[in-house]
């Protein structure tokens, strides 16, 4: 049967090919078309040929991007559907033939979830599900499921797609992450396509996916709800830049190139933060009592003053009361706006209040002020140099950059501020004016923003002209969709963000990125363990309708401030209403090496949350013991010779304190094909440190100094942890001169767990 069936399926993938190309010289042909029109015309019939240009381009290049990974399944039914087939192709898009019957099926729709759910117990309607693993062009393999009794005796260990899953799981890495649409397992793509609505947290440990399947779920909801979220866009967020690097290529390869990626430093628009504070720093900082203490801190910049101010106006003396700024004060905080727009307003009845003044004194004396007097008064007023010292030193323009400047470097105002707190706790937030805000400061710059508001109402002005604009080019845009009957092939924003003429030419993903005030309507957070409570508040303002996929593991929380507990952190910021997943194979790492880790973390005292591996590799664990730098230097050298031998990617994790020397020794020896940080994803070998591990994976890894790694950091074991889960093949430990191995690690050889003493 193999045969002909290959056969069979090698004809239809063929003639999905055909049809493929089919539609995209179609739409080759219509964007030409539309391309030769005369240029011209009003506002609105530019804009319907700018859709009609936007509709081809996007599908031009979406039929282009699919390559060579088309169609990868198949269900077979029990009953035909309601297309009277009983075959289902499942592949990375939808497409028709000429008299618009189904020939492959989007992963993201409906009818495709017993593609990925189907078990002997729960057939979901099909009989069958196959596998087609192709090359180029052409399936070189299949691989059948049947759900009969056969199966469900093995059910429970099973794998879908078994053959294919392997082959995925133990193919080279390339230093980016690949989508994995063909192969998701059914514990995945339940989560996948969880409800949109409400907080989802998905818990794992090390390669059970969770990255996977938070950036499938943001592909699953776009799809799924795309009127919606084309219009307000998701969010992911990852620890680090190098991690965005990683991961930056999988929603593209699904199709989708509207979601924003942003790392924890650069959640506040215009300024990229690149380092952090020390951890005690960073802990003070990222604690839920700072949102309280800038609270007060922009309180504290209103004051009432205690006499009487004599204000000199043009030669004039003007009397400015206490009570005065004070009711004017408490009127422009009861209007609720933020503090720069109700210090508009502040400075308003106050201008407006001296103006009587010096028109009621001005009478007194016999002269006579008429309306257009007033205003020139007024003018006065509010350029004189005493009036202007008077309301700022009342109420003074702030910046978020500027208040939390003064907050680390004026003692003396931070302790008026915080009578609670000792001095050594006030002292971790001393700094000096002019230095470059870190990751820590982030939240606090939104958290502060948010009550300050715009410091120029010209810039409000702008803003609101600017959605205006945009309200009204998302109309033309609908209307152009409507009269060329593409509903449901492309978004209005998306047409909108291709028009020539549009005032601001962005994306909405670009827009969303420079907005501080944009609201998502989704928010996928990765390595969520690691955010602090201020990071959580900035997030929780960026969607307020709570509409979020949390993913992470609390075993490996870094930093003080990280969260070991999901109910311990979210629900004081969002009460109850989380609903928790959790992810339980170990997709990345092989059975010797998750055994590995997970007894030296147990043996740390950590919790970890343990999880089954699908594979085992022909490699020991080793841990190296070394007798000077110069053995280390050598040892490392040789480990990495021979790993990087083999191919695919080589990680060397080295903690701060010998970074720069091992970075120096591998640059050295493999020159071009090593590269450090973030630039070392690209080549062969990168030399990294145990924060930048984060999310990653590589072929191999050798650590130096394991017991370094645990003393740099705020929670030594689960960095190690983080660490020695990075590999998909092979682990090594290159331990520093009289470092002694691991504790948990066992001493000798153990049957069957293939470690080995060196
Ligand atoms: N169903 C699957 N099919 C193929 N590969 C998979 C599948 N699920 C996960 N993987 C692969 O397993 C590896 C680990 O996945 P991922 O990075 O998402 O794990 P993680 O839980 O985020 O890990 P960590 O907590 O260490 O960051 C990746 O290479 C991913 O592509």
């Amino acid at each position: 049967m193999a045969d002909s069936e290959l056969a069979r399926e090698r004809e239809y993938v063929s003639a999905l090919y055909e049809r493929l190309d089919g539609l995209r010289a179609e739409a080759e042909r219509e964007l030409a078309a539309v391309r030769r029109e005369s240029v011209g015309g009003n506002h609105q019939s530019r804009s319907e040929r700018d859709a009609f240009a936007q509709v081809y381009e996007d599908r031009i290049r979406q039929l282009r991007d699919v390559g060579e990974r088309l169609a990868f399944g198949r269900l077979e039914l029990v009953e035909p559907d309601e297309n009277g087939s009983a075959l289902r192709y499942i592949g990375r898009l939808g497409l028709r033939d000429e008299n618009l019957e189904p020939l492959l099926l989007d992963w993201r729709a409906p009818q495709a979830r017993a593609f990925y759910q189907a078990t002997a117990a729960t057939p979901l309607g099909a009989r069958a599900r196959r596998h087609l693993t192709t090359k180029g062009r052409e399936v070189v393999r299949i691989e059948d499921e049947v759900f009969d009794a056969g199966l469900l005796e093995q059910e429970g260990t099973r794998l879908q797609g078994e053959g294919a899953l392997l082959a995925a799981l133990s193919a080279q890495r390339t230093g980016r992450m690949h989508d994995i649409v063909s192969t998701i397992q059914a514990e995945q793509d339940r989560i996948i396509r969880s409800d949109l609505s409400g907080v989802l947290v998905v818990q794992g440990g090390p390669g059970t996916g969770k990255t996977a399947v938070a950036l499938h779920r943001a592909a699953y909801l776009l799809y799924t709800h795309r009127e919606r979220l084309g219009s307000s866009g998701v969010l992911v967020v990852g620890p680090s830049p190098a991690f965005l690097q990683y991961i930056n290529a999988v929603l593209p390869s699904l199709g989708e190139t509207g979601v924003v990626l942003s790392s924890l430093g650069r959640l506040y628009p215009a300024l990229e933060a690149t380092h952090d504070d020390e951890p005690a720093v960073a802990a003070v900082k990222g604690g839920a009592e700072m949102a309280g203490l800038i609270r007060r801190a922009v309180r504290s910049r209103q004051r009432v003053p205690s006499e009487p101010q004599s204000l000199d106006v043009n030669g004039e003396t003007l009397v400015l009361e206490p009570q005065t700024v004070a009711d004017a004060m408490h009127r422009a905080r009861e209007s609720g706006k933020p503090y720069n727009e109700g210090r508009v307003q502040f400075v308003k009845t106050l201008l407006g209040q001296l103006t009587k003044q010096l028109a009621e004194q001005l009478k007194r004396r016999g002269t006579t002020v008429d309306d257009a007097d007033l205003a020139y008064l007024r003018e006065d007023i509010r350029t004189a140099y005493d009036v202007r010292v008077a309301l700022n030193t009342a109420w003074i323009p702030l910046t978020p950059e500027k208040l939390l400047e003064d907050l680390y470097a004026r003692p003396q105002w931070l302790a008026g501020l915080t009578g609670s707190w000792s001095k050594a706790k006030r002292e971790l937030l001393r700094r000096e004016r002019g230095a470059a805000m870190t990751i820590s400061d982030i939240p606090l710059l939104d958290e502060a923003a948010e009550l300050l508001g715009d410091s120029d109402p010209a810039d409000q002005a702008k803003r609101r002209a600017e959605k205006a604009q945009r309200k009204r080019d998302l109309e033309n845009a609908k209307n152009a969709i409507r009269n060329m009957g593409v509903a449901g092939l492309v978004s209005a924003e998306t047409v909108v963000d291709g028009f020539a003429e549009s005032t601001v030419s962005l994306t909405t993903a670009e827009r969303a990125a420079s907005d501080r005030t944009w609201t998502y309507g989704h928010i996928v957070v990765d390595e969520a363990q690691e955010l602090s409570p201020m990071q959580w508040r900035l997030l929780l303002r960026r969607c307020p309708l709570r509409s979020f996929t949390v993913v992470g593991d609390v075993a490996q929380a870094s930093s003080a401030a990280s969260t070991t507990d999901w109910g311990a952190t979210l629900t004081p910021l969002i009460g109850e209403g989380w609903r928790l997943e959790e992810l339980t194979v170990n997709y990345r790492t092989p059975t010797q090496i998750v055994e590995a880790a997970e007894w030296v973390a147990e043996a740390a005292g950590l919790r970890i949350t343990p999880s089954r591996s699908v594979r085992s590799t022909e490699w020991p664990v080793e841990a190296i013991e070394t007798e000077s730098d110069e053995e280390l230097a050598a040892v490392l050298i040789d480990l990495v010779d021979e790993m990087a031998g083999e191919g695919g990617t080589t990680a060397v994790i080295a903690p701060e304190a010998l970074f720069d020397r091992a970075a120096a020794v591998v640059r050295e020896r493999f020159g071009a094909d090593s590269g450090v940080g973030a630039a070392g994803l690209a080549r062969p070998i990168a030399v990294i440190t145990p924060a930048e591990a984060k999310g990653l994976e590589f072929d191999s890894v050798v650590i130096v100094s394991p017991a370094a790694v645990v003393a740099e950091s705020p929670r030594g074991a689960s960095a190690l942890y983080v660490a020695m889960t990075r590999p998909t093949q092979r682990l090594a430990l290159a331990l520093a001169p009289g470092e002694v191995r691991p504790a948990g690690l066992p001493p000798v050889s153990r049957q069957g767990t293939g470690f080995s003493e060196s």
